[in-house]
């Protein structure tokens, strides 16, 4: 999430255009059949073209409001609604790939997470703030003597701050894993 997150109010939000979020998941390479976890899926802007793409999407929203909405746009899709807090997220037992605009505040632990030993992660390409992408890839980050072994990490797609409505006040990149 952009900004400060929740941090700038209760719930406050930055959610995705629509054309960026469909780039964002063109570059993701996502294919037909496969799991993709939207995590912090807000009202689905980055959901929708993962559908398009033939995904099988779990989309986790901790905002009850927001879920319920995501479950009434996305009821005849192969998208299941799971109200959670990404912090806590349970990985999935079989190979995923992650496309998600995750709030900020959270980033450092939903990273840790997806990386812990026995993961199954595949790929992830998560929009964070650009400075955080800039630390993870230089392997300034917790554990990367660990799973440095495991993936690559590079900067994907940088963001305009237009891209997101309000337009946050820092700068925002996709931070492309990739397990080798
Ligand atoms: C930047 S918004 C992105 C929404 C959507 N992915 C988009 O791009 O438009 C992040 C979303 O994460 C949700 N969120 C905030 N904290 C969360 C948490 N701890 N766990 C799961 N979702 C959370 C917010 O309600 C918000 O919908």
């Amino acid at each position: 999430m952009p900004a400060s997150g929740q941090a700038r109010g209760a719930w406050g939000w930055h959610p995705l255009d629509s054309r960026w979020a469909q780039r964002i998941v063109d570059a993701a390479g996502v294919k037909p059949g496969e799991l993709v976890l939207d995590v912090g899926a807000g009202l689905g802007a980055l959901t929708a073209p993962l559908v398009r793409a033939g995904a099988k999407v779990v989309a986790v929203e901790l905002h009850p409001g927001r879920a319920e909405k995501l479950r009434r746009r996305f009821t005849d899709a192969p998208v299941t609604v799971v109200r959670a807090d990404a912090a806590d997220l349970r990985l999935p037992a079989r190979p995923f790939r992650v496309v998600s605009s995750p709030p900020y505040g959270i980033s450092t632990a939903l990273l840790k997470r997806l990386l812990m030993p026995g993961s199954r992660l595949v790929s992830a390409d998560l929009v964070l703030q650009r400075q955080v992408v800039n630390r993870w890839i230089e392997h300034q980050a917790p554990g990367a003597n660990r799973w440095s072994r495991y993936y690559d990490l590079s900067i994907g797609i940088r963001l305009p701050r237009k891209a997101f409505t309000p337009p946050p006040h820092v700068d925002s990149a996709v931070l492309h894993i990739q397990r080798r």
